[in-house]
């Protein structure tokens, strides 16, 4: 059976005056999924919720929404009979009306019984019940943000869209109300877009991350399989810190497993490199020798509660980070006796 999808991007391309924003871009997304859009900034995740709500039109391509076509060459559906719900930083509830009166504001379609059902529903799915009465001006920063999200998914939109709405948060009220939004959204089996460029909290929110680099996906799956198997180099760099080192013919000889993984994939023109993480080092006390058994010494230590980084210096792999506990005492000037977990090794050719 061919599975429906909620909302259909076909090898869609965008252009501001003659300038490409992204172009051939294609993903679908299923009924009560969350998608987060992941990438740095200016590589066009606004655009493109800009081209799915209507706001901006496509050059090239379609969008469907709900199996209906709302974008394609020649057609424009304009963007408030899309069914498309919008959640940004700075879309501001009304300071004139009490937080029923927001919430109210989009539901014209609904009679006045079903209107009032429908605040009440709303308001309790973001336990916010007792605020109805209530100015924004009044409300936190986060209290405003779960009113707007509130107002936003009171229509029943086919499908929401939230361009980095935790930004002008400060970052513990920012992860709880990611949280939060994200159990709001589930309960309602809202599906949505999410556009950040905060990868904890791409992780922490959704079913599925787009990486987006110049204009390009770069990889579309599973927080847990861009983390742990990124395709492209952009898609591994976005977690946090990540080591780079080239492949010399020195290691690649030293080291078994890298020869085995260069014989794979050879490639005799590009440059191949391995990267992999901080916490694919293992601090190695008892001196066990495996394939990736290396040293190195300790140049700096940067504290982070539970866990140290290090920077570290090896003959072999030149400058690099590792990430250690708290009991593991590493110092400054020891040499350490270290595993690089061979699982956790990405492999690009450049
Ligand atoms: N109205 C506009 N006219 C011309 N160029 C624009 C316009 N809006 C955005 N751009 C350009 O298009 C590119 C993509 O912008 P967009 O806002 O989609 O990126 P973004 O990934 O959302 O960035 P950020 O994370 O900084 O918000 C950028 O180079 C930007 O300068």
């Amino acid at each position: 059976m061919k599975q429906k999808y909620l909302l259909e991007i076909k090898n869609i391309s965008h252009k501001y005056d003659k300038i490409n924003t992204f172009s051939d871009i294609s993903f679908c997304i299923s009924q009560g999924e969350i998608v987060s859009i992941l990438g740095p900034s200016g590589c066009g995740k606004s655009t493109l919720l800009r081209v799915i709500s209507g706001i901006e039109t496509i050059c090239k391509g379609q969008i469907l929404i709900d199996e209906k076509e709302m974008s394609s060459d020649g057609k424009h559906v304009p963007p408030e009979k899309r069914e498309v719900g919008l959640v940004f930083q700075d879309l501001a509830l009304f300071p004139h009306l009490n937080i029923a009166q927001n919430i109210a504001f989009g539901l014209l379609k609904f009679d006045k019984t079903a209107r009032k059902e429908r605040v009440a529903e709303m308001l309790s799915l973001v336990q916010m019940e007792n605020f109805q009465d209530k100015y924004p001006h009044l409300l936190s920063g986060g209290q405003q943000q779960r009113i707007a999200l509130a107002r936003a998914i009171a229509p029943l939109p086919k499908i929401l869209l939230l361009d980095e709405p935790f930004s002008g948060l400060d970052m513990a009220l920012r992860r709880n109300l990611c949280l939060e939004v994200k159990n709001i959204l589930k309960k309602s089996q809202m599906t949505s877009l999410f556009v950040t460029h905060d990868a904890t909290e791409a992780l922490m929110f959704s079913d599925k991350i787009i990486i987006l680099s110049e204009g390009k996906i770069e990889q579309f799956d599973t927080p847990e399989n861009i983390y742990t198997n990124p395709q492209t180099p952009a898609a591994a760099s976005f977690f946090g810190t990540i080591n780079k080192v080239k492949l010399s013919n020195p290691i690649i000889q030293k080291f078994k497993y890298l020869q085995e993984i260069v014989e794979k994939n050879p490639s005799y023109s590009n440059e191949q490199f391995i990267y992999f993480r901080p916490d694919a080092l293992i601090f190695n006390k008892k001196n066990i020798r495996t394939d990736i058994y290396f040293s190195a010494q300790v140049i700096s230590l940067q504290y982070y509660g539970a866990y140290i980084l290090a920077n570290l210096h090896s003959e072999d792999f030149g400058m690099i980070t590792g990430k250690f506990r708290l009991e593991e005492k590493i110092s400054i000037g020891v040499r350490l006796s270290l595993t690089l977990n061979k699982q956790m090794i990405f492999h690009f050719i450049k």
